[in-house]
C-alpha cells in the first residue's frame, strides 16, 4: 500500500523587538498575571513537525536530536504541549459530532528551551493550525483561539502566522507592518535559561511603562524602546550579562528576547553575520550556539 509521506511543518520562533510591561492585573482569570505591549517579529527559524494522521484516536509526540538536544523534553507526555494542543483540538472535534482521530507527531527539535523564542507555544499553535487541517476540522481562527490561551500567553500570536503588535497578557494580538521584515538578525543562544514565571516575579521589574500607539514604537523599535526583563536578567545572570556585553561589542547592539535568555541583533546581510557569529563564538565562553535568521515579511 502506498501512503503519503508526513507533512512536515515548521514551527516558526519570535523574537520580541521591545518588551513593555504596563501593569500587574490585581483581579479575575488573570490576576498577578502582567499587562504588556510587545512586537512580535516571526523568523525563518524553528523547529520542524510532521503529522502522520492514524484511525485509532491515540495521540504521541516523539522528539528527535536537531540543533539542540532532546534532554529537556517533558518527561511526562500530557505535559507536553504539542500534546496537550492535539488533546485539545480532539476534544473540540469531538464536541462538534466530528470523529476523534489519532496522530503520530514528530518534532525535530531546533530552537533552546526557555530562550524566549516561544518554541514551545509556536509548536503548539503549528500543531492546532496543522490538525485543524489534517483531520478536516476547518475551525475558523477564532474558534482556535480559546484553545491557544490556556497553552500559553504566546500561543494566540503563532495562530496568526504573521508579525504583530501584542496587548493584554500578550493575547491581543493585532496584525501591523513589520520595521524589519527580510532584515537579518544573530540571536546569541546564552549557556544557561531562564524561567517567564520568575522573570514576571521579579522584585525589581519595571511594571509601571506608560502605553503607547503601535506607530510610535514599531519604527523606533532600536531607540525609544526597551524588554522590562533585561536589566533584570542581566544583573541576575553572568552568562547572559557576558553574552549582552559581546554582542553589544560586536553589533553596537544588543536586547534580550521574551523573558530571555536569548538576546539579538540585526545585521547588515548573511556574510556580516556568519564573520560576526564565528568571532564572538572563539571569544565568549559564555555562548552555547549563534543562530543567524532572516525575518519573514508580513502574511
Ligand atoms: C515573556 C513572553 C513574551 O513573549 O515570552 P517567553 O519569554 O516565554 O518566550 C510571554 O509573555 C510569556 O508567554 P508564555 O511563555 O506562553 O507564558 P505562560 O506559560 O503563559 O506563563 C508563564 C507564567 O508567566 C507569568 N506571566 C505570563 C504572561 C503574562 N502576561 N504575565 C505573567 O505574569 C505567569 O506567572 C505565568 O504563570
Ligand atoms: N513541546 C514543547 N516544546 C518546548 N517546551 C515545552 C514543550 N512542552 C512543554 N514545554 C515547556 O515550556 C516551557 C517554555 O519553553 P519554550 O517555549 O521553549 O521557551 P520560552 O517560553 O522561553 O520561549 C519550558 O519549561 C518547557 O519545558
Amino acid at each position: 500500500m502506498i501512503t503519503d509521506a508526513p507533512t512536515q511543518w515548521l514551527a516558526p520562533v519570535k523574537i520580541n523587538l521591545f518588551l513593555h510591561i504596563n501593569s500587574k492585573i490585581p483581579e479575575g482569570t488573570f490576576r498577578g498575571y502582567h499587562e504588556l505591549q510587545t512586537y512580535f517579529q516571526r523568523l525563518d527559524y524553528g523547529d520542524y513537525l510532521t503529522f502522520e494522521c492514524i484511525e485509532e484516536p491515540t495521540i504521541s509526540v516523539q522528539w528527535l536530536e536537531g540543533d539542540e538536544s532532546v534532554a529537556l523534553k517533558p518527561v511526562q507526555e500530557r505535559n507536553d504541549l504539542i500534546y496537550r494542543a492535539a488533546a485539545l483540538l480532539q476534544e473540540a472535534a469531538s464536541a462538534r459530532g466530528l470523529p476523534r482521530q489519532g496522530v503520530r507527531i514528530t518534532l525535530t527539535k531546533n530552537t533552546p528551551v526557555g530562550g524566549g523564542l516561544g518554541g514551545g507555544s509556536s509548536a503548539a499553535a503549528t500543531t492546532l493550525l496543522a490538525l485543524n487541517q489534517l483531520w478536516e476540522i476547518s475551525l475558523p481562527i477564532a474558534e482556535l483561539l480559546p484553545l491557544a490561551c490556556p497553552l500559553g500567553a504566546d500561543v494566540p500570536f503563532f495562530l496568526y502566522k504573521t508579525n504583530a503588535w501584542a496587548e493584554g497578557i500578550g493575547d491581543r494580538i493585532t496584525p501591523y507592518p513589520s520595521p524589519v521584515a527580510g532584515k537579518w538578525f544573530l540571536i546569541v543562544v546564552p549557556k544557561t535559561r531562564t524561567l517567564t514565571a520568575q522573570g514576571f516575579a521579579h522584585p525589581k521589574l519595571i511594571r509601571n511603562e506608560a502605553k503607547v500607539a503601535p506607530s510610535d514604537l514599531a519604527e523606533h523599535w532600536n531607540k525609544s524602546s526597551y524588554n522590562a526583563f533585561e536589566a533584570c536578567a542581566i544583573a541576575e545572570d553572568p552568562a547572559i550579562a557576558a553574552c549582552d556585553k559581546a554582542l553589544r561589542n560586536a553589533t553596537g547592539f544588543s536586547r534580550l528576547t521574551g523573558s530571555g535568555a536569548c538576546l539579538f541583533s540585526p545585521v547588515e546581510n548573511h556574510a556580516t553575520a556568519q564573520q560576526v557569529a564565528d568571532i564572538l563564538i572563539r571569544d565568549t565562553l559564555q555562548i552555547q550556539r549563534i543562530i543567524i535568521a532572516r525575518a519573514l515579511p508580513d502574511k
